[in-house]
């Protein structure tokens, strides 16, 4: 795809739904007894592979237009497959069904593609096994990951990851456990799964970076609406930002605190942001914001910080190459299991644009206020890496030739419809 240069960005617009509350109001849907309507679902490539597992487990889910109708058999309810369960791209989908398929009554295989088989899985194999799952793993850490169902027992687990998908992971399988199972993280992790479980019926009580859930009878199915995702309005945020003479108004943006990172630090560095009609959807705090053109500069990122945007790192190391000064993202190791590498990724695509980008072992060094020129740009198949990397290209000095585009469907399938009507 060739990129040109820009302008302005200027008009609203609306954002695909969240891929992370998409994902759990299909599993937990599944997992209640009735049914579960989910309105403003993700029609994206991960959240679709998420239906697909869930219908190979025996669940009825039909979709009209972005309605999703999930016909829950209850906690037991779910049947043997017949084949292994296809993940795609979605690591969210494989870390949270390991949990859920540990405790059933049959055996199943997660796999998914090439950059699936390639994340790692120890992080879930290690707390399943100390709540005695059977799970064997090729080199007894990568998909496909096969399980052997079986009785759970509850634990404590100190997580050396801040990680959702593992906290996820462990909470879904403590739904079955025999006593209660505590999650303590280093830092505190995206919390949906706390929320909608709650709002389920099931029984969670937290305490600083700790989540205890107790075992449950049974999921009580819910009529919800997913809010847009802040992972999404990212780039947006960004190219209004960074691009001359703009003015966006995107609406229905998730501001949950586990999530706004990404609003605080653009915040910080100078970004013209006004959060406008701030409202509840669905137990998740929404709202609009309006982004102007400004003059940023560099911040320092890192601990608590990062795990509340560490999606969007790539899009915000855009927006460190046009801010004044240095900035500085540490603590971001785990951007090297993502769907590539991303602080490889980050520091070879931008570097090749002419920006001064540093890659450390834990995140990057951003010198900005180099102009970015135009370049042959990779994605690495890395949706985030594709739309981050056009943001840079509608900014850079001459036209860019983007590889590989197509992958945006995995969470935003209509970004280059949404750019192109706002240009
Ligand atoms: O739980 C989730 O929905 C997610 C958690 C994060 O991953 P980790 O749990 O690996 O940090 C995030 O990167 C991913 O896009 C979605
Ligand atoms: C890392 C991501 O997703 P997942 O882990 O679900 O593949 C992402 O969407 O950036």
């Amino acid at each position: 795809m060739l990129i040109k240069p820009h302008q302005q960005l200027r008009g609203s617009l609306s954002i695909p739904s969240d891929k992370s509350i998409s994902h759990r109001s299909v599993m937990f849907g599944s997992l209640a007894k009735g049914e579960t309507i989910i309105h403003n679902f993700l029609m994206g490539d991960d959240c679709l592979s998420t239906i697909h597992v869930f219908r190979q487990l025996g669940i009825s889910i039909t979709l009209e237009k972005d309605t999703v109708y999930v016909k829950g058999k209850g906690l037991h309810g779910l049947s043997a497959p017949l084949a292994p369960l296809d993940c795609g791209n979605s690591g969210t989908t494989v870390r949270l069904l390991s949990g859920i398929l540990s405790a059933q009554s049959f055996s199943s295989t997660l796999t998914g593609d090439a950059s699936i088989q390639k994340r790692p899985m120890a992080r879930v194999i290690t707390p399943l096994r100390q709540m005695k799952a059977t799970l064997s793993a090729k080199e007894d850490r990568f998909c496909p990951l096969h399980i052997e169902g079986g009785h759970l027992e509850g634990i404590h687990y100190v997580s050396p990851v801040a990680s959702a998908q593992v906290k996820s992971c462990i909470l879904l399988a403590g739904l079955y456990a025999s006593s209660p199972t505590t999650v303590t993280e280093p830092f505190i992790s995206r919390d949906h799964t706390e929320r909608m479980l709650e709002a389920f019926g099931a029984k969670v009580t937290r305490l600083g970076t700790s989540v205890t859930i107790s075992p449950c009878e049974e999921l009580y199915p819910c009529e919800i609406t997913v809010p847009g995702d802040i992972s999404s309005a990212a780039f947006f945020m960004v190219a209004g930002l960074i691009t001359p003479n703009s003015d966006l108004t995107i609406r229905n943006v998730g501001i949950n605190p586990t999530r706004r990172g990404i609003l605080d630090v653009l915040l910080e560095m100078g970004g013209d942001i006004k959060i406008l009609n701030e409202r509840l959807v669905c137990g998740e705090p929404v709202c609009d914001l309006r982004v102007r053109t400004s003059s940023l500069h560099g911040v320092t990122i890192e601990g608590a910080t990062i795990p509340t945007l560490i999606d969007e790192i790539p899009v915000l190391a855009v927006a460190a190459c046009f801010a004044k000064g240095k900035t500085l993202i540490k603590d971001a190791s785990e951007l090297r299991v993502k769907e590539c590498d991303r602080i490889v990724a980050i520091h070879t695509e931008l570097s090749k644009m002419g920006g001064a980008v540093l890659a450390t072992e834990d995140g990057l060094i951003i010198e900005g206020g180099k102009p970015l020129h135009g370049a042959t740009l990779e994605t690495y198949h890395d949706h985030r890496m594709a739309m981050a990397l056009t943001i840079a290209a509608l900014n850079a000095t001459s036209p860019s030739q983007l590889l590989g585009e197509e992958c945006v469907r995995i969470s935003f399938p209509n970004f280059f419809e949404l750019l192109a009507e706002l240009s």
